[in-house]
């Protein structure tokens, strides 16, 4: 409880007015929800005792009538406030925890699966939303109802009758903390087995193509079943002892009837109470049920609360290795990159992917780099992106370290098209403009005819207005590669990557791309990165990588003069032409 109100105590600072009003809603339910059954005690008293006259029968109709308009308005008023403020617990939580998510570095997105993220975002938050609101109608009103009730039972109706019916009360109550404390055992680990089931499923969405290719589907669906089965399986536990219990809180809460109903008629009978009385009295013991269960509920939803709560801040309270200083200063150009005996590992490996790299980048400059699959190549140039810190050595941008400088500068000096391209469901042109959202229409057209993709508009039926298709389903390899070219290109970025981004292309197209690199971006850094040499044959300089360690540096022509992987690939590639 405390943990709740400690963990969305902000927003309960900022809408107090709002839980206020809903606080003597709340009180005024309780209240009113106790007025029939005495209203119609004290008419039963009425009628038997034959006072009943005309002004009398008018004023209890008058209230039997008032109250149930009463209740409804009140009802009305407070769940359209608490939707309200659950709408906006929910959205303040879930855009503070995608801002977080953006600041996070790639270290943390190894850490984490994007199931366990998004159940976090969904499930998690949704208990935490529900115990937030929940909370205030579940203590507030019930309490309220129970205190009420028994007061006016012990005060208007018997004292005795009250303590001899509630005194069992104790025990049920028992009964609920038993389930309740049984079902928190298994409610933890039922969250991550539905993380897990989470990630299956998004995996499965995503790999679908590639599943049907390998008719896959039936040891597929049999991973997915098996992950419902665990999901089920756990869920199972928690209400196993729910459905043992629940039953003997019955029980024993029909004791109290029994009690009220016999002790009653013996006080009628000693003349101690009215039968009116009896009446309000039983139908307040059948009133006090739905508060005792609820409260036992709360208990549980406060419990479901914890743990989400600590699930929801585990990951707010990650913090980025690669992070901004106060002091870090603002760069827009640079004249020269340094790698100094530079090493690096990935988080969660023993051995470095790259190993004491030494290299020069000036501005204005075409780098090649080659070397065997897995060499490393697209991770020595990612560290350009400072998604990792590295692990020994240093890069220096103009004399200064790298993580000197703002991130979000160095990230603005690249431009990278990556191996993988992601494309959104967005038009064509919207997903070139997430590289210069305020790009103007003549850089638009200019990086499509620079990435060579101009020739490719003739085929779309509203140009680059055209919607792409689900992740860009709807575009070949190389159409695909070219759409993440213009992106990279409209930037106009001090430093261009294309890591391994005309592989897909065929000659005619990558030559053009290579002119059109050569002749637009004169004065501007270009590194690509490349299995085909044709690619990178102009580079200023081409780095040979093969196994994390740069073997081999020069030109075009000095390399092939060289013995060494790059003569031999080069024979290679001419000979199979
Ligand atoms: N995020 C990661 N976490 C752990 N290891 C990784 C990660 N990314 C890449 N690696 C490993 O680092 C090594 C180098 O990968 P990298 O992608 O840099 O090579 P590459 O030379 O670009 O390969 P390719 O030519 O096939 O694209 C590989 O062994 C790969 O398994």
């Amino acid at each position: 409880m405390k943990k709740i109100i400690s963990h969305i105590g902000w927003f309960i600072k900022v809408e107090w007015k709002q839980y206020t009003i809903m606080f003597i809603l709340l009180i005024g339910i309780s209240i009113i929800s106790l007025a029939p059954a005495k209203v119609l005690g004290e008419a039963i008293d009425i009628i038997v005792s034959s006072q009943l006259t005309r002004q009398n029968f008018i004023w209890l109709f008058g209230l039997l009538l008032l109250i149930p308009v009463l209740r409804y308005l009140m009802s009305f008023l407070y769940n359209f406030m608490v939707t309200k403020e659950a709408q906006k617990l929910a959205y303040q939580l879930r855009s503070n925890y995608l801002k977080h998510l953006f600041k996070m570095d790639s270290k943390f997105y190894e850490m984490y699966e994007k199931g366990d993220l998004i159940s976090r975002v969904t499930s998690d938050l949704d208990s935490i939303t529900q115990a937030a609101t929940s909370l205030l109608e579940g203590i507030i009103f019930n309490v309220g109802l129970i205190i009420f009730a028994i007061a006016v039972m012990g005060m208007t109706i018997s004292w005795k009758l009250t303590i001899i019916s509630i005194t069992i009360m104790p025990i049920g109550i028992t009964i609920l903390n038993i389930i309740r404390n049984k079902k928190r055992k298994y409610i933890k680990i039922h969250r991550e087995i539905y993380a897990d089931m989470t990630e299956k499923v998004l995996e499965n969405v995503e790999g679908q193509k590639t599943i049907r290719a390998y008719v896959q589907e039936e040891n597929d669906l049999k991973r997915q079943y098996d992950a419902i089965n665990k999901d089920i399986e756990s869920w199972r536990y928690i209400v196993k002892y729910e459905n043992w219990f629940t039953p003997m809180f019955e029980v024993i809460y029909g004791i109290a009837y029994i009690l009220a109903f016999s002790f009653g008629t013996f006080y009628i009978m000693q003349q101690e109470m009215t039968l009116g009385g009896l009446i309000t009295f039983v139908a307040y013991i059948g009133q006090l049920y739905g508060p005792i269960t609820s409260i036992s509920g709360i208990f549980t939803q406060i419990n479901n609360a914890h743990i989400s709560i600590d699930r929801f801040e585990q990951v707010m309270n990650e913090k980025p290795e690669v992070h901004d200083e106060i002091d870090s200063k603002a760069i827009i150009d640079f004249n020269v990159i340094e790698f100094k005996d530079v090493t690096f590992k990935y988080p969660f490996d023993k051995q470095p992917v790259i190993k004491n790299i030494d290299i020069t980048i000036k501005k204005g400059q075409t780098i090649g780099i080659v070397g065997p699959t897995g060499a490393g190549k697209s991770t020595l140039i990612r560290q350009l992106l400072r998604e990792f810190n590295v692990s020994e050595g240093t890069i220096l941008v103009d004399n200064q370290p790298i993580q000197s400088y703002k991130i979000e500068d160095i990230r603005n000096l690249v431009g990278y098209v990556p191996q993988s391209h992601i494309l959104f469901r967005r038009s064509f042109d919207e997903n070139i403009l997430i590289g210069k959202p305020n790009a103007s229409s003549q850089m638009l057209d200019k990086a499509v005819k620079l990435a060579d993709f101009e020739k490719d508009l003739m085929f779309l039926h509203d140009g680059l207005h055209t919607m792409v298709g689900e992740s860009g389903v709807s575009l070949s390899g190389g159409q695909k590669q070219r759409l993440s070219i213009a992106r990279a290109l409209i930037k106009e970025p001090a430093i261009l990557i294309l890591d391994d981004s005309l592989s897909a292309v065929d000659a005619k197209t990558e030559d053009n791309i290579i002119n059109h690199l050569k002749e637009f971006r004169k004065g501007k850094t270009n590194i690509i990165i490349a299995h085909r040499f044709s690619a990178i044959h102009d580079a200023d300089i081409i780095l040979v990588l093969e196994s994390g360690r740069i073997t081999q540096r020069g030109t075009h022509q000095e390399l092939i003069r060289q013995e060494g992987w790059y003569k031999t690939q080069f024979i290679e590639q001419m000979t199979m032409r």
